[in-house]
């Protein structure tokens, strides 16, 4: 075929030239509407001077001013002159053989490194054929990473520790300690860890740039019939970054991903039966990955539109190494706020166009359609319907006291958009407000959390409650939260309004140390010393009459972390005693129906 392709050069570019794209395709446009959380783009790379050389013409056509592609292949007739068959994919963006890496990071890539540095997901995909640029795109981004992580833009500090793993077929080796073979297990929690994977904590760009060129050097190449070094293994380079100001939110991750070229049948005709295993191994990783992309878009495009009754996307993430490893980009039942983007590499020769097609052809099957959502009339109590003003309006008159910055906290987003901001970016803004605390913010995350899942368990219940009389609603809301009942109690100190099943936050004394969470716990009023049974004994198993200097004290039930995030558990009989002066602060705590847990509210 490639003879047929050199003999023909001509004829074929008279063909293309003639070329008129149909306007009537029953598959999706470059202006479908897809989630704004996995970005399609596809990159075609120049002509590369052996393949301008050899005299093969560019197959690959970029239509002005779109994000589609014509691929026109040339077919050899059984009579007759050669003739053109032309195929067209549209992905979200394209960017021709003139775009940088640069433009492909400032248009396309840069908003991963502050979302991950709030403490989203942030993952970037490399795909494509051997030689289409994957490896000279990831490590250009990856330079772009590193200046940008560095140059003091981003908001706050973060410790930045990175690791670059290797997957070979089911095994997984450290390209930052000398290849060493490390496992990808999962935790009793569910969670994937790299075992024996090193983490460099970074702190200057060059140490980054450095560690970055040392695993580049020991990953696996093998001469293809298209590249003399290609990448053989998926590469996985990682970003974590930690928010010293909240120890207990999750860390952000910035995933870099340079995946094994998938290869042409062409390049086939070479392999030994090693490579043959090899090649088998990549393409079925490759197929488990677009299955798991799509399945996540598709879970993502339902909760978009508000369809939480169907059953849930099935996402086969168990089923490939590369896929285990990157879990919570895809599990759908993860927490985690995702941001992802998948540079399908384009080799544009003439003679590669099968490769080429197959790659345009994954790519689009990425991208889902958004459903047309209906637009869901505003209801106070459902925040999926809120614009940008009620949601502002809302927090004002919710976020406690002082009341945090709708301006800051949400200078554009509307409901939905603020309930997928990663949680240490949503508490991260909140205390850009002066007085605003961690707990306040923990508190009222929870709050639109709670709010958004009530929402969305009984949206037919909430409409009834709606209808109904809001002053009984009211007083039944209070009972199941350890506010005051007293409408004037916050003009009041807390310290005098001390009352059974107020919820206290205390620094404890050396002894109770082990109950502290961030050195600091919570507990719940139950009666005054005086008023426990003389044969009474604390959690340590002291007579509570007996404890020094606690005459004066309140004993109490501990309230503890639960098993999910943000949640408590009131320890009935951890008892302790706390003294009025040790007692910082009145915390409010809401029961949960639901999860059957307390939640800090504000
Ligand atoms: N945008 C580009 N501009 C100029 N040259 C490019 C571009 N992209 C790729 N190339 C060149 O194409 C060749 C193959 O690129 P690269 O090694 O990045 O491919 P790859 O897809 O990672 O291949 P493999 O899967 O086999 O590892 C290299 O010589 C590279 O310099």
């Amino acid at each position: 075929m490639e003879q047929y392709i050199l003999d023909n050069v001509d004829r074929y570019q008279k063909l293309v030239a003639e070329f008129k794209p149909s306007t009537s395709s029953s598959k999706g446009s470059d202006t479908t509407e897809t989630s704004p959380d996995i970005v399609v783009s596809a990159r075609v790379r120049p002509m590369l001077e052996d393949e301008l050389a050899q005299g093969f013409p560019v197959g690959v056509h970029i239509r002005d001013d779109t994000n589609t592609a014509d691929l026109h292949e040339l077919q050899q007739p059984v009579r007759g002159p050669a003739r053109i068959r032309s195929f067209d994919y549209s992905v979200d963006r394209l960017y021709g053989p003139d775009a940088s890496t640069r433009e492909l990071y400032d248009d396309l890539v840069q908003p991963l490194v502050p979302w991950a540095w709030g403490g989203g997901i942030g993952t970037l995909f490399a795909y494509g054929q051997t030689a289409s640029g994957k490896t000279m795109t990831v490590s250009g981004l990856e330079r772009h990473v590193a200046e940008h992580m560095m140059d003091g833009s981003l908001d706050g500090d973060r410790k930045i520790s990175m690791s670059i793993i290797e997957l070979a077929g089911q095994t997984a080796y450290d390209l930052l300690n000398d290849r060493k073979q490390i496992s990808i297990l999962e935790d009793s929690f569910g969670v994937t860890q790299m075992a024996g994977a090193l983490e460099h904590h970074v702190t200057d760009k060059k140490t980054l740039l450095e560690y970055i060129d040392a695993a580049a050097a020991l990953r696996s190449t093998t001469p293809t019939l298209r590249n003399n070094s290609s990448s053989r293994s998926h590469a996985i380079c990682r970003f974590r970054f930690e928010n010293p100001q909240l120890p207990s939110a999750k860390d952000g991750l910035l995933y870099l991903i340079d995946l094994a070229g998938s290869e042409a049948a062409r390049d086939k005709v070479a392999h030994d039966t090693s490579r043959m295993k090899e090649a088998r191994e990549i393409n079925s990783s490759l197929s488990v990955l677009k299955d798991c992309i799509r399945g996540r878009a598709v879970a993502d495009a339902d909760s978009f539109s508000g369809k939480t009754n169907k059953k849930p996307a099935y996402v086969p993430f168990r089923q490939s190494t590369l896929t285990k490893t990157l879990k919570h980009v895809f599990d759908p039942a993860s927490t985690r706020s995702c941001k992802t983007i998948v540079v399908a590499c384009v080799n544009p020769c003439l003679a590669d166009l099968g490769a080429s097609k197959n790659t345009m052809r994954y790519a689009e099957m990425l991208r889902v359609p958004m459903p047309k959502a209906k637009v869901m009339e505003y209801n106070p109590g459902i925040p999926a319907t809120w614009n940008n003003e009620q949601l502002r309006d809302w927090i004002q008159r919710n976020s406690g006291e002082p009341s945090v910055n709708p301006a800051v906290l949400a200078p554009s987003e509307n409901g939905p958009q603020l309930l997928r901001l990663p949680t240490a970016e949503f508490i991260t803004r909140c205390l850009k407000t002066e007085g605003a605390t961690v707990e306040q913010a923990q508190a009222f995350h929870t709050k639109l959390w709670k709010l958004h899942i009530d929402s969305q368990r009984n949206a037919a219940k909430l409409t009834v409650a709606k209808t109904t009389d809001t002053a009984e609603a009211s007083r039944q809301e209070l009972l199941d939260s350890s506010a005051d009942p007293e409408p004037d109690a916050s003009k009041i100190p807390f310290q005098e309004r001390i009352r059974p099943g107020m919820v206290v936050s205390w620094t404890p004394p050396a002894e109770y140390a082990s109950f502290a969470v961030n050195k600091k716990c919570y507990a719940m009023v139950m009666c005054p010393v005086q008023a426990a049974g003389e044969r009474a004994r604390d959690a340590h198993g002291e007579l509570v009459n007996a404890v020094e200097g606690k005459g004066e004290g309140y004993l109490c039930a501990l309230v503890m972390p639960a098993l999910l995030p943000g949640s408590f558990v009131v320890g009935l009989w951890r008892q302790v005693v706390v003294r009025v002066e040790e007692m910082q602060a009145e915390v409010l705590m809401e029961w949960d129906e639901a999860t059957r847990y307390y939640y800090m509210t504000v």
